[in-house]
């Protein structure tokens, strides 16, 4: 168990891009603690290896024995490259696991919604490849950016129907969906009568009708009014499995993520866990401020 245990320690520490010291403070050991379990000289008790694997987000197994379950890594992509007109993603190459929620940041045009495209199958790449464990027809529930929204159903009618492809369907559970995202009163109003925020909402219930292992949200909260984006966020947090959402909404990626990326000049820049940057005692727009527009790099 030691060598596995040890090497599993090492990789989940730097992919979470923690130092010994990050993980020491968060598991109120000393360094040298860490660096004693990471050279297999001693190993943490059971309640510090508990904590061990809700900070390095992974499965006790997975922890102790290495054994890959699909919980785990569920995307791989590697050296994606697409252009347009002009080239837009440059060589992509990135691991999303299981249980990461991650906020993909980068100014506009960056690419952050080809990139979505194509993790969703919207887009294919011009080179490079997406492996995933991700079954897109009963575990991948997407928001893209603008509303696919049938205008000629009525609110309830188009609820009944995705519940109905997602195979959910149950008067009571659509009736306290409806009720949840706020859209009671306009249940008989044509889609296409709606306004863009009561859209957002009515798109954003429609991806969250069933149990996703990855939820891609593309700038879920545009045109949304305060309570609906409160709301909106408190709902993400008690969502299980993978999410990604491409946001500009600074203040609350501090709150709900746990690893942002940042795409600039077609790259991932940036792939860090939330969690370093508060130990550096920076918010996420102040990081992404200096990171997006500086050169820095967190050790
Ligand atoms: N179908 C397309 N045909 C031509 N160009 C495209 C197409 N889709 C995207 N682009 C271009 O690719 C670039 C990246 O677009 P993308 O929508 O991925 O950026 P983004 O980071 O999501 O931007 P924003 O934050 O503004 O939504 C832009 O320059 C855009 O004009």
């Amino acid at each position: 168990m030691q060598n596995i245990f040890s090497h599993q320690l090492i990789t989940l520490r730097r992919r979470k891009n923690l130092s010994q010291n990050d993980l020491a403070r968060k598991l109120y050991v000393s360094r040298q603690s860490i660096s004693k379990w990471e050279n297999g000289e001693t190993e943490p008790g059971i309640d510090k290896l508990i904590t061990l694997s809700e900070i390095l987000g992974v499965d006790l197994d997975f922890l102790l024995l290495g054994k890959e379950n699909l919980n785990d890594l569920i995307i791989k992509i590697s050296d994606l490259k697409k252009s347009f007109t002009q080239p837009v993603l440059n060589g992509i190459t990135l691991n999303i696991y299981g249980k990461d929620r991650i906020a993909l940041l980068g100014s506009n045009g960056a690419g952050k919604s080809t990139l979505a495209k194509m993790i969703y199958g919207e887009l294919t790449p011009d080179s490079g490849s997406i492996t995933s464990h991700v079954n897109n027809t009963d575990s991948l529930n997407v928001m893209p950016q603008e509303d696919v929204l049938m205008g000629d159903l009525k609110v309830i009618e188009h609820v009944q129907l995705a519940a109905l492809i997602d195979q959910v369907y149950s008067k009571a559970f659509i009736a306290q969906m409806i009720s949840k995202f706020r859209l009671e009163k306009q249940k008989n109003t044509y889609v296409s009568k709606l306004s863009g925020g009561q859209k957002r909402r009515l798109s954003l219930l429609l991806a969250l009708l069933r149990e996703s292992k990855l939820l891609l949200l593309d700038e879920p909260t545009v045109g949304m009014d305060l309570s609906s984006i409160d709301f909106f966020w408190r709902y993400l947090d008690h969502i299980g499995g993978c999410v990604i959402t491409i946001t500009h909404d600074f203040n609350q990626i501090d709150k709900y993520f746990s690893r942002v990326l940042l795409l600039k000049d077609g790259k991932i820049a940036q792939d860090v866990a939330v969690d370093t940057i508060h130990s550096h005692n920076q918010t996420i727009e102040q990081w992404y401020r200096q990171y997006n527009d500086g050169e820095a790099q967190i050790q």
